[in-house]
């Protein structure tokens, strides 16, 4: 039996994240989930936003699935939630995985998690602000081996996206990520960031593993979701050299909390990216998902009038028929579904 640490957060998280939890108990029964608070009402009462003693309990799980917390613009003192747990979990490597549902094609991006201006050393002093963008050695090579390794996997190359033209940092980190592609065979193809948002717009599917430092990893992993469809269905996987951490790269969607219309697919997806990291088969979420996609009516953000609930109930329902199928037929559907999969099993 794993042990899943489940962190709704707010918004729209808790909404997203019930859907997803739902989903993977109707594929397997060999998780427990286990809920945590975290967040601004946790940070009001404790001075962190999770508690200690929840976070020692998290370190301590095979996994977490989390939702998405708002974090307020000038709370002082207060630092997101998810920041605060890529960092206490040490997940450098952020990978998200844009889907196109009806083609099985993905714009795969790897985002460094743990450095640049997120390192968090910033202050404002006699009228001056400053942030500090970090890139050490350590940080670059794992992040690069990390994408190396999705590369191989996909038999694919790296873009590396960064503005080595301007910024030390990125002529650093571009020397890195040569190197350490190049030790294994892996082509690596450079992209300025600015002129790079044309093409990622234009021809999204031919750039292999696009691989950023941390806040274009941001950027461009919101603006490749336009090519999904909505933001709503993007999952996302954190690793570090221990836990993982799945979420979808949405936020907490104050604007459409507690209307019962958030999209919970990102959720459920990166549901399925977690039974992965677990060892256990995250395929056939992915098939239900993209059953329901070609079939079923939609939400709003999607151009549809379907509720979260009616999503969430006609992906259950697609998990439902697949597993009444004989072995045979339900994989000879699953992976007709799954192109993407296939490739990336083939190597
Ligand atoms: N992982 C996290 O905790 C996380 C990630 C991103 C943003 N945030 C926080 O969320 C808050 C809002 O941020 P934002 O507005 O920039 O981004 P957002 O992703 O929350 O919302 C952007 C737009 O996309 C829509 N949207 C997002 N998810 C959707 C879904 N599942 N279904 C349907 N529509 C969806 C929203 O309605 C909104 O119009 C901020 O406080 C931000 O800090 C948290
Ligand atoms: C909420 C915010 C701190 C976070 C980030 O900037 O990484 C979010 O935008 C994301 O993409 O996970
Ligand atoms: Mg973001």
């Amino acid at each position: 039996m794993y042990r899943v640490a489940v962190i709704p957060g707010d918004g729209i998280g808790p909404e997203v994240i019930d859907g997803a939890v739902r989903v993977l108990k109707a594929v397997t029964g060999r998780v427990r989930f286990e809920y945590y608070e975290g967040g601004v009402d946790v940070f009001q009462e404790c001075g962190s936003p999770i508690r200690e003693e929840d976070l020692e309990e998290i370190r301590r799980s095979d996994a977490v699935l989390f939702g998405a917390t708002t974090t307020p613009f000038d709370l002082p003192g207060y630092r997101s939630l998810i920041l605060t747990l890529r960092k206490e979990l040490g997940l450098y490597a952020n990978l998200r995985i844009i889907p196109d549902l009806r083609t099985g094609r993905e714009i795969v991006i790897v985002r460094e998690n743990s450095e640049g201006l997120y390192f968090g050393i910033g202050a404002v002093v006699n009228g001056r602000a400053v942030d500090v963008r970090l890139i050490t050695r350590e940080g670059a090579e794992r992040i690069a081996r990390f994408a190396v390794e999705q590369a191989k996997a996909r038999g694919s190359f790296i873009t590396f996206v960064h503005k080595a033209n301007v910024l030390t940092g990125d002529k650093f980190f571009r020397r890195i990520v040569r190197e350490v592609a190049g030790e294994e065979g892996v082509e690596v193809r450079d992209a300025i960031i600015d002129s790079f948002t044309i093409k990622l717009v234009r021809n999204p599917w031919e750039h292999g593993v696009i691989l950023s430092e941390n806040l274009f990893g941001d950027i461009l992993s919101d603006l490749a979701t336009v090519h999904a469809g909505s933001i709503g269905i993007v999952p996302s996987g954190n690793y570090g050299d221990g836990i993982a951490l799945f979420e979808p790269v949405h936020g907490s969607a104050p604007d459409i909390a507690g209307k019962g219309i958030a999209n919970p697919i990102g959720a459920i997806l990166s549901g399925a990216m977690l039974l992965d990291y677990l060892g256990l088969d995250g395929s056939l979420i992915r098939a239900a998902v993209r059953g329901y996609v070609v079939n079923g009516e939609l939400t709003p953000d999607m151009g549809g009038r379907a509720r979260t609930e009616d999503v969430v109930r006609g992906i259950i329902g697609e998990i439902e028929d697949l597993l009444s199928m004989d072995e045979v037929w339900r994989d000879e559907i699953r992976l007709s579904r799954l192109e993407s999969d296939i490739s990336r099993m083939a190597g």
